[in-house]
């Protein structure tokens, strides 16, 4: 059986005050036994004080980012090793903003994955197609080509490790949604090309999130198809009580 994952994207959002105050009450809104394993990222700065907030509660903190070098002259970056040394235990990589306003490209999304497996870091590796590549009919090869670069030198033993998330960039903080349809039909895309590179067991065994205008309205919609086994979500994870209500609906397979 799958892992059902609900993670909460931040983004350059909340301050140390709102850091605190929706992870308090978040982990007080769903401490009475979560279904769905429950993940925040927030912000690099906040990162040691959310692992302490979350410290015996059942939410595990994620960085949006890091770089794939162990140290050295990179000002500005954060390494896996400072990440893991802060008791951060997810890393989200190759979310599209990353890639459109960062130049970050499949080649360092590789280098990142790699990085965070060596670490034990679980990655949530993101893909995603533009409107326009999907209504030009080349969404498929595109997704099967971010999968398979991404995960270059990954081992069958550490995809295992790993969890993609699917986040059509044409849905992302528009209030478009995808259809559960159609976004089943990506995620199988993308479960098919897993199976491809590992097999069809260890396909199986790989978590394949949905992100993209993800609220408590749609949730229970996209998370009751066979291939999406949650969630990243962005602006409906900013407040508490939403994001409380979109793992309350989380279908667990
Ligand atoms: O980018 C996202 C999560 O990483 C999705 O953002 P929204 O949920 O705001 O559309």
């Amino acid at each position: 059986m799958r892992k059902t994952i609900i993670a909460g994207n931040w983004k350059m959002n909340h301050q140390r005050a709102a850091v605190r105050d929706t992870l308090t009450a978040l982990t007080e809104q769903i401490k009475g036994g979560v279904k769905p394993e429950v993940i925040v990222a927030p912000a690099f700065a906040y990162l040691a004080e959310a692992v302490s907030l979350a410290k015996g509660t059942n939410v595990h903190i994620a960085a949006q980012n890091m770089h794939f070098e162990e140290n050295g002259a990179y000002t500005g970056e954060v390494s896996p090793a400072m990440l893991v040394d802060v008791g951060v235990s997810h890393v989200i990589l190759g979310h599209s903003e990353r890639r459109r306003y960062f130049n970050e490209t499949d080649e360092t999304v590789n280098l990142k994955v790699k990085a965070a497996v060596a670490h034990d870091l679980t990655p949530l590796m993101c893909c995603g197609e533009t409107l326009e590549q999907r209504e030009n009919g080349k969404m498929k090869v595109w997704i099967e080509g971010q999968i398979k670069a991404g995960l270059a030198g990954i081992s069958a033993a550490d995809i295992k490790k790993v969890v993609i998330a699917y986040e059509p960039i044409w849905a992302i903080g528009t209030g478009r949604t995808a259809s559960a349809e159609q976004a089943q039909k990506v995620c199988l895309i993308i479960r098919n090309t897993l199976a491809f590179l590992y097999g069809a067991a260890v396909a199986e065994a790989v978590p394949v999130l949905y992100g993209g205008s993800m609220n408590a309205h749609n949730v229970a919609d996209l998370t009751a198809a066979r291939d999406i086994d949650g969630g990243l979500v962005g602006g409906a994870s900013l407040k508490a009580a939403e994001f409380a209500e979109i793992i309350a609906k989380t279908i667990v397979k």
